[in-house]
């Protein structure tokens, strides 16, 4: 189990002693705590599998160092950094028992047989695998065997980091919130630290202890789930968390006020920041829907999705903005529908040229 320190790191696919780099992962600072889940998130080609690469040891970066525990690994061979790796599709034998192919790593190790079962018996109990143990790996569905693929890793005692690159992509929709919470045990069980890449925000979001959002080869924001949501870094980061993602509203200047005339909302900001740069968002879960009256934002409703306890409303403002609310299903309430706005200003997020800012910084 391991600190893993990233400093200064970038990568280069075409790193060359003259001309311009392009950077696959722009040079990052970052410290990820022993024993903490990790999320690593972002649209294709951000930058994630170069990232995760570097941490495995299969891609040495052009630039920077990486820390185990202090000990920099940066040139150290994959083999040597005792990390355990789960892939897309789970990797184990299938001519194998579940048994065999726990105790491989460890016949490969010339483990001697009395500590080969003790380390399967605990493994095994932590994955809820006991009872199977004598079942032909084949035999089992996809998200027995990625657990398979990954007690392969756990099975070792050396473990510094395990490193899971989209390993849910092959499982059921039903079966991923399971495999995911049984991810988050082991993690508790085991103390390991665990890095996730993936796309997908909501598994991001519920798996990691902090996710680190990142855009064309650039980190963005990286901290706790709850920041991310509450706190985006910009409006990126703030697009591409949450579901519905950030309402982002047009802004007009009234005195030291910078209003969004959609919503009927502002906030008090002097006079450095130009409307033009500066948009105001909201959450669509903090946007409510009241019966139609003079003195709030007007809006129509276009469109309703209904997702079983709560649902999704379309809406366009006086001003012709779209933009999305998601709140408890309200059967009445349907398209072309007049109703009025109500928000918390304390609510409301403020942005310069895409960068959140505060008043008190502008
Ligand atoms: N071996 C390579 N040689 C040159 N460029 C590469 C190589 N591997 C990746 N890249 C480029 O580096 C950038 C980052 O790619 P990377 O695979 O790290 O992104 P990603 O976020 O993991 O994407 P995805 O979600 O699609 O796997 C992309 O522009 C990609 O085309």
């Amino acid at each position: 189990m391991a600190e893993i320190i990233l400093s200064h790191l970038g990568h280069a696919y075409n790193a060359a002693p003259c001309g311009p780099l392009d950077y696959a992962l722009k040079p990052v600072d970052l410290a990820w705590e022993d024993g903490k889940t990790y999320a690593l998130l972002g649209p294709s080609g951000c930058g994630k599998t170069t990232m995760l690469n570097i941490i495995s040891g299969l891609l040495t970066p052009s630039e920077g160092r990486l820390f185990f525990d202090g000990r920099d690994v940066t040139r150290t061979r994959t083999v040597d950094r005792n990390i355990a790796q789960v892939f897309q599709f789970p990797v184990i034998y299938t001519t194998k028992t579940v048994r065999q192919n726990l105790a491989f790593p460890l016949e490969c190790r010339g483990w001697d047989r009395a500590r080969i079962s003790a380390r399967i018996a605990h493994i095994a109990d932590i994955l809820d695998l006991t009872e199977r143990l004598d079942e032909p790996a084949k035999r089992l569905s996809a998200d027995l065997k990625q657990i398979i693929s990954l007690g392969r890793g756990l099975v070792r005692d050396d473990v510094a980091a395990v490193l899971l690159d989209e390993p849910l992509t092959v499982i059921d929709p039903q079966m991923k919130f399971s495999l995911r919470r049984k991810l988050r045990d082991i993690n508790k069980a085991t103390g390991i630290t665990m890095i996730l890449v993936t796309h997908d925000q909501s598994e991001a979001m519920s798996f990691a202890d902090e996710v680190v959002v990142m855009k064309d080869g650039e980190l963005q924001q990286s901290g706790p789930p709850e920041d991310l949501f509450a706190r985006p870094a910009n409006a990126f980061v703030g697009y591409f968390i949450g579901s519905p993602p950030l309402n982002l509203f047009a802004v007009e200047r009234e005195g030291d006020r910078l209003v969004a005339p959609s919503i009927g909302a502002g906030l008090t900001m002097p006079g450095t920041l130009s409307a033009e740069h500066a948009q105001i968002g909201v959450r669509p879960e903090h946007i409510r829907l009241e019966p139609a009256r003079p003195d709030r934002a007007p809006a129509q409703v276009e469109k309703v999705e209904n997702l079983g306890l709560d649902a999704v409303y379309t809406l366009r403002s006086h001003r012709q903005e779209t933009f999305k609310v998601k709140m408890r299903h309200r059967p009445g309430l349907g398209a072309g529908d007049a109703v009025s706005l109500s928000v918390d200003p304390s609510d409301l997020l403020l942005f310069g040229d895409g960068q959140r800012v505060t008043p008190a910084e502008a």
